[in-house]
């Protein structure tokens, strides 16, 4: 199962993610947000090629501080966090692929959510809907995916914890799951925000390619 590891701030973090079995990084670009990558590290830190996926997180952004970034950087993908509309997330997909992120809570209807998004993103995220934008440390109920037309690759996130790995073999293989493209997952893998547990990275990537429910 591919695994992002998001709200990456430490080179030296970044380029050992690939040797625990990571597919992408994730960093995050939102002042706010603890994990705001350009307080630690330079964009030309962040240009450098590391064998790891860079995907860019992004909050309600200009489009052109979107695509200097996604330059200046070398982003692979970009994921919008924020309450970015279709128009917006298509004038990003033309230069480079899209994750449209939605924080979702209990009576949502997600394909109601995601429709407009369906032409102008290449992927979905699923987040837990909460105060702020995203690292909240909670889960939603993915039983809420059940019964909804997503039609789209996602990722799966919110709260993802050590100790999740059999939970997310088991609904890997549910209905529901049908396009679950990757696990994201960021602040329970924390010593300090945007300082990953290395180890309990590993370890949960492990586990998850070698459990059998
Ligand atoms: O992580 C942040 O600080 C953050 C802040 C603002 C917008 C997005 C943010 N994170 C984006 C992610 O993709 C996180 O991995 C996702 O929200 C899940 O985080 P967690 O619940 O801590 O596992």
């Amino acid at each position: 199962m591919r695994v992002k590891v998001c709200g990456m701030t430490q080179l030296a973090q970044v380029d050992r993610l690939e040797s625990l079995g990571a597919t992408f990084a994730g960093f995050i670009f939102y002042p706010k947000s603890p994990r705001y990558v350009l307080r630690y590290m330079t964009t030309t830190q962040l240009k450098k090629e590391n064998n790891i996926n860079k995907v860019g997180v992004f909050v309600n952004a200009g489009i052109e501080e979107v695509l200097q970034m996604v330059d200046e950087c070398r982003l692979h993908m970009v994921q919008l966090h924020g309450d970015e509309t279709p128009k917006y997330c298509e004038k990003i997909a033309d230069y480079v692929s899209v994750v449209k992120a939605f924080r979702l809570s209990e009576n949502d209807s997600i394909s109601w959510m995601t429709r407009p998004y369906m032409e102008c993103c290449d992927m979905f995220l699923f987040d837990t809907m909460g105060v702020g934008y995203g690292g909240t440390g909670k889960k939603f109920d993915w039983k809420i995916l059940k019964d909804e037309h997503i039609g789209k690759p996602f990722f799966l996130s919110g709260g993802i914890e050590p100790g999740d790995e059999e939970s997310l073999i088991t609904f890997s293989k549910q209905p529901e799951a049908k396009g679950l493209f990757a696990i994201d997952i960021n602040s329970r893998f924390e010593t300090s925000p945007g300082v990953k547990d290395l180890e309990k990275v590993g370890t949960f990537i492990k586990n998850l390619n070698v459990i059998q429910p």
